[in-house]
């Protein structure tokens, strides 16, 4: 019997995506909830002691870390439902979007939370890099045609890029500005809407309210000035 256990944080965006992951496998799992600074558990300190970060997965005592390789980690250990694409290019694109919005839609919307002088050009950049994922989903889902980033079927770059769903009001918020989804990015804001229906997202995602609660405690916490 396989024993499964994740170490997360509810609000993160890379921690969402593993419970969605096993969620979508139908695999059991244990979740432990980790306080983060300062206060992480021996067991994180120990299973990640390279980052030190959230999510671990941790496999019949085998570590893996990093969300990205932990979903694809568990796309290849268990066969039920595969969410990589099997066509190597389609693979490609997958996990060259999904970098993309761990390098540059990531770093956009960080620098709206948690700087004091690049807000302005955060939006900026997060206006444009959802451009990008609008034409990307374009692209990968027959022009609008099909649902989802994985095309017909919920995959790995739905899971990659559906927890930041609960983060544009934070964004909205704390930039003071709005995003366009009716008007500029049509196809992201049906996708947004049919992968909240899904079980396993409505299951993992907190309310963007909550989420905007706790990172505004946060912010005022280590924010300094
Ligand atoms: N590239 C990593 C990023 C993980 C990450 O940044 N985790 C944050 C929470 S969102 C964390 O554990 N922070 C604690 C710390 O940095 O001390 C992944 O995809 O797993």
């Amino acid at each position: 019997m396989d024993k499964v256990k994740v170490l997360s944080k509810w609000v993160s965006m890379f921690g969402m995506r593993v419970p969605i992951t096993l969620e979508e496998k139908g695999v059991k799992y244990e979740y432990q909830e980790e306080d983060l600074a300062p206060n992480k558990s021996d067991l994180l300190l120990q299973m990640n002691s390279v980052y030190k970060k959230i999510p671990v997965l941790i496999h019949n005592g085998q570590p893996i870390c990093e969300s990205l390789i932990i979903l694809q980690y568990i796309d290849e250990a268990w066969d039920y439902k595969q969410l990589l694409p099997i066509n190597p290019y389609d693979r490609a694109l997958a996990r060259f979007w999904a970098d993309f919005i761990d390098k540059k839609f990531f770093d956009s919307g960080f620098r709206i939370v948690w700087s004091k002088d690049k807000v302005e050009e955060g939006k900026r950049d997060m206006l444009e890099n959802l451009q990008f994922l609008e034409g990307a989903l374009k692209e990968m889902s027959a022009g609008g045609s099909l649902p989802f980033f994985g095309g017909k079927d919920f995959g790995f770059l739905d899971i990659a890029f559906i927890p930041f769903a609960c983060w544009f009001h934070i964004y909205e918020t704390i930039g003071n500005f709005k995003i366009p989804f009716d008007s500029e990015y049509p196809l992201l804001d049906a996708w947004v809407k049919r992968c909240l229906e899904r079980d396993s997202v409505k299951k993992v995602l907190p309310s963007p309210d909550r989420a905007l609660e706790h990172i505004l405690q946060l912010r005022e916490r280590y924010m300094v000035g």
